[in-house]
């Protein structure tokens, strides 16, 4: 049964005409350490917080300003998003349902839109002919490039790129984003970087991490300072929210630092879309189950320009990263299979293979030890769209964020409502390795994020979280 709205009926809820209110109850437990009797125990014990939530119900017109727009995945989604907008039609697909954003964006390739969706080759001809009339009057913006970040087979892309110091690019950025806000008459900007992925920027004590060190080093153009951190600072600025779709460590400790004081939206790493997911499924299955995952090998090859830049073994060494910090919760969840510090071989493999263009092959094999000595071996294989893929986890992650930040709350002895903590955990359904406040537990398995985000929601409009005990059938 499909819910087109809703409203709840309850004591704990008000609604307003520009405000959703509740009351919720936040039962969760402690651990505590205790002595008892002159010996310490662990204790848990159960905690009630009182919590009041307030949504703004006024939904935005929405702009997005995508880094990197020109790539495969930004021209796959401001396509789809058309196309959606549109009713458009095409020989070999069905109709799809309509959506809304004002899309905007930089890219070091100066390629319009409509020429850019050619290159990527994602979208049927018949469909990149309906689109071409929409996309072709839509030109990133120069980008800021820096070919240190990005492997050297992208150096004949960069036709389209902003000069001048580092903290110039940074207030071209910033100035792009107040043009694009002004002309396009949208109510709120989020930029979300879709780019190439970078090397692994050094972070260095007196360069990156603190914000003051990073602030000067900015003034004095240190050479470590990346692209992906440039724009991030620039949105940090003009409090923009911004989200890193790639698995760079954009978020260096100095910019974190910077948007936990403004209080400014960020989010990340790396869209969660496929080969990752579905580990993030598998692995809390097999963990869950009592099976012990042992050895993990994850290959895949693809030939559109992502799999090119990542052929090079630095921006691959990001990838490589993310994709294999997915199991750590999980694993680390279970002190029965596993000793601490205790780990399954994790092997992570990606090959460029330019035949096969955005269609990603995955192969995946999982050896787990189970009852009495016995071995279990799972093969999977997997053919997608990369970027059919991530487009609609980029438009999540967008509106995500925006209503995000249309949220406060209060918990009980607190003296006034404030927004969720800058650093955006509520995206990590969304990312491969999610960006967390210091000190926060990392949560990768799939379904404890889901659930995550599912209650919160719940919590807004002043319902229980999803239990699934359905108790009335048992
Ligand atoms: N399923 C997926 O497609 C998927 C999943 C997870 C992560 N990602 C990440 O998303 C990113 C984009 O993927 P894609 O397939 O669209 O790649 P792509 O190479 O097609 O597009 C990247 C675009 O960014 C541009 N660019 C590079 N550096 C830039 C800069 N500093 N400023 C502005 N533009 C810049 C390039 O010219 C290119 O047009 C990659 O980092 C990839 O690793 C993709
Ligand atoms: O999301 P996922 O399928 O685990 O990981 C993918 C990688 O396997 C692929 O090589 C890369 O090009 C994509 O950007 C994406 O990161």
């Amino acid at each position: 049964m499909f819910i087109e709205s809703f409203k709840v009926e309850s004591p704990n809820v008000k609604y307003t005409n520009d405000e959703i209110q509740s009351l919720y109850s936040y039962e969760t437990t402690e651990l505590v350490h205790e002595n008892r009797n002159g010996s310490y125990h662990w204790i848990i014990k159960p905690k009630t917080v009182k919590y009041e939530f307030k949504t703004d119900t006024r939904v935005p017109k929405l702009g997005v300003l995508l880094v990197g727009w020109g790539g495969n995945n930004g021209s796959t989604l401001t396509g789809g998003v058309i196309a959606n907008r549109e009713g458009i039609s095409w020989a070999t697909k069905e109709k799809a349902n309509p959506d809304d954003i004002v899309f905007g964006g930089w890219d070091i390739s100066d390629m319009n839109l409509a020429d850019a969706m050619v290159r990527a080759k994602v979208f049927d001809i018949d469909l990149q002919k309906q689109l071409r009339p929409y996309m072709e009057s839509m030109v990133p913006l120069p980008g800021i490039y820096d070919p240190d970040f990005i492997a050297a087979n992208q150096g004949s892309r960069a036709t389209n790129v902003i000069k001048g110091t580092k903290k110039e690019q940074v207030e071209q950025i910033m100035k792009d984003i107040r043009e694009f806000k002004e002309a396009s008459k949208v109510d709120k900007v989020v930029v979300l970087w879709t780019a190439n992925t970078e090397r692994y920027s050094n972070v260095v004590v007196g360069l990156n991490d603190t914000t003051e060190n990073l602030l000067a080093s900015l003034e004095k153009d240190e050479a470590e300072i990346s692209p992906s951190t440039l724009y991030a600072l620039a949105c940090i600025f003009e409090d923009v929210p911004f989200i890193n779709g790639s698995p760079q460590n954009t978020f260096v400790p100095g910019l974190i630092d910077l948007a936990i004081k403004r209080n400014s939206l960020i989010g990340g790493d790396d869209f969660k879309s496929g080969q990752t997911k579905m580990k993030s499924v598998l692995i809390d299955f097999l963990v869950g189950a009592g099976i012990k995952p042992t050895s993990i090998v994850s290959y895949n090859h693809l030939g559109n320009n992502d799999g090119m830049n990542l052929s090079a073994p630095q921006t691959f060494r990001s990838k490589e990263i993310s994709k294999s910090n997915v199991v750590d919760d999980m694993v680390s969840s279970n002190g029965i299979l596993y000793e601490p510090g205790e780990h399954p071989d994790h092997v992570i493999v990606i090959k460029y293979v330019p035949y096969v263009g955005d269609s990603k092959r995955a192969m995946d094999e999982y050896t787990s030890e189970i009852f009495m000595g016995g071995k279990s071996t799972i093969v999977m294989h997997n053919t997608c769209e990369d970027s059919l893929l991530a487009a609609p986890i980029i438009l999540d992650l967008v509106l995500l964020a925006e209503l995000s930040t249309r949220i406060q709350l209060k918990a009980e002895g607190e003296g006034k409502f404030h927004s969720f903590h800058p650093v955006a955990t509520i995206l990590s359904y969304l990312t491969k390795a999610p960006l967390v406040p210091p000190g926060t537990p990392v949560v990768n398995a799939l379904s404890k994020q889901r659930a995550m985000l599912e209650n919160i929601l719940r919590a807004c409009v002043g319902l229980a979280p999803e239990n699934n005990m359905i108790l009335e059938y048992k």
